[in-house]
């Protein structure tokens, strides 16, 4: 927050207030900044940086702003100014003024609050979560959901080898270093790139996916020429990782109920050369069909993936997460009859609820004798001591995932 050039917002920050307003109601806060940004032509790169900071970071740091000043019921200006001069390090005066609002509104600067939901501006339920599934590591995986994470990239290995196309990326001004724990994986180092204008990406050789999600497909363990199931293919981020893993000779069986992710899925196919390895089904997979290995990316409360929108956490509604165990099992165990006798079946999430993950999985389990655990493809540092796979922002570098594997016996 300090490094942002806060400076730019000079005239542009008073004007902020209904725009900030909306995202603090619910307004889901990417759309309200390409709005915004629509909305003044005139700005430059450091103006629309600067408005775009300043809408996402009152967006997140609500409750530590209204914490910061003691006022629960601070105006949408004055928390722009209490961002600005307690997370931007202004001057009090310096923020006021960017802010639009009177010379010595803002109140005396406080300390950082010591409570975690107000440190790490969480909801009170989120906070709890964190408590749950990460007890002595909470404070650090809070911290790590309020940062962006890195962009990741995946190397196309129907096309390239990631360490041929880290140079070719190179070439086009974007370093990378090799990710830690996913195959084909490349983690950018210094400024974002616009990765969709680089040659690399237009040629069809890479994907931006975050690096716990590399690890999710690589966990499926698909070899050439196989046949695999994607379940929950949704737009096809893991159905592609997939295809390149079973090569030319295989199959991906995808399916998923939203039927227009899985035109994105079909479009990002051709473009990465791997139109001839996926089936697209839709909503369900052919009744005869069975598969050496199926993938359940179940849809989930998706709290591991939270550092991708800072308001995120102000829009989740916790009762709705009461009804997505009784799916994701559901989803599962159509999955597990599509499997052949000494096939893989992997259930998934990006989430670190465990009703969610160890629940859903030992339930599974429990009422399949037939299918044995075992533990994920992945490395070990991500395995835990029952078998299970978690990856962790604070721990990892990647969004927060869960995978469980089984073997059809027989
Ligand atoms: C976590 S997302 C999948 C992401 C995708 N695998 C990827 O890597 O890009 C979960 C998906 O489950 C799908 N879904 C929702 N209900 C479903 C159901 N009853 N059966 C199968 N998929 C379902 C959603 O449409 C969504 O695309």
């Amino acid at each position: 927050m300090a490094s942002v050039a806060w400076e730019a917002l000079d005239g542009t920050g008073p004007g902020l207030g209904p725009e900030l307003a909306e995202v603090l109601a619910g307004g889901a806060a990417e759309r309200v900044v390409t709005r915004a940004l629509r909305a003044r032509p005139a700005l430059d790169a450091q103006g629309r940086a600067a408005v775009a900071e300043a809408i996402f970071g009152v967006g997140l740091w609500r409750r530590r702003l209204r914490a910061q000043l003691g006022d629960p019921l601070a105006p949408p200006a004055l928390l722009l100014a209490a961002l600005l001069r307690d997370l931007g390090r202004r001057e009090a005066g310096v923020a006021e003024a960017l802010a639009g609002v009177p010379a010595g509104a803002l109140p005396p600067p406080r300390p950082p609050p010591a409570a975690r939901a107000d440190r790490f501006s969480l909801p009170g339920w989120l906070d709890a979560e964190l408590e749950a599934a990460a007890g002595p590591e909470a404070d650090a995986l809070a911290a790590a959901l309020c940062l962006p994470g890195p962009v990741a990239l995946r190397a196309n290995r129907l096309r390239i080898e990631p360490a041929a196309l880290a140079a070719r990326l190179g070439a086009e001004g974007v370093r990378t270093r090799p990710g830690a724990l996913a195959r084909a994986c490349l983690v950018v180092e210094g400024p974002r790139p616009n990765v969709y204008g680089l040659r690399a990406w237009q040629e069809g050789l890479l994907e931006v996916q975050d690096e716990g999600s590399q690890v999710l497909g690589d966990a499926v363990g698909a070899r050439a020429g196989e046949a695999v199931l994607d379940a929950c293919a949704g737009a096809g981020g893991k159905t592609l990782l997939l295809a390149a893993a079973v090569g030319p000779a295989g199959r991906v069986h995808a399916v998923d109920p939203d039927a227009e992710r899985l035109v994105r899925l079909r479009t990002r196919a051709i473009a990465a050369g791997a139109a001839r390895i996926v089936a697209v089904h839709g909503a369900a997979a052919p009744a005869e069909l069975r598969v050496d290995r199926a993938l359940v990316d179940a849809p989930c409360s998706e709290l591991g993936a939270l550092r991708r929108g800072p308001d995120l956490r102000w829009r989740l509604d916790p009762a709705a997460f009461e009804r997505l165990p009784a799916l994701q099992a559901r989803i599962l165990e159509r999955a597990a009859a599509r499997v052949r006798p000494g096939g893989r079946l992997v259930y998934a999430t990006c989430t670190f609820r465990r009703a969610e993950d160890e629940d859903v999985a030992e339930a599974f389990e429990a009422a399949h004798p037939e299918f044995a655990r075992v533990a994920p493809d992945a490395p070990a540092s991500t395995l835990t001591k029952d078998g299970f796979l978690r990856t962790w922002p604070h721990r990892d570098g990647t969004d927060a995932f869960f995978a469980a594997a089984w073997v059809r016996r027989g």
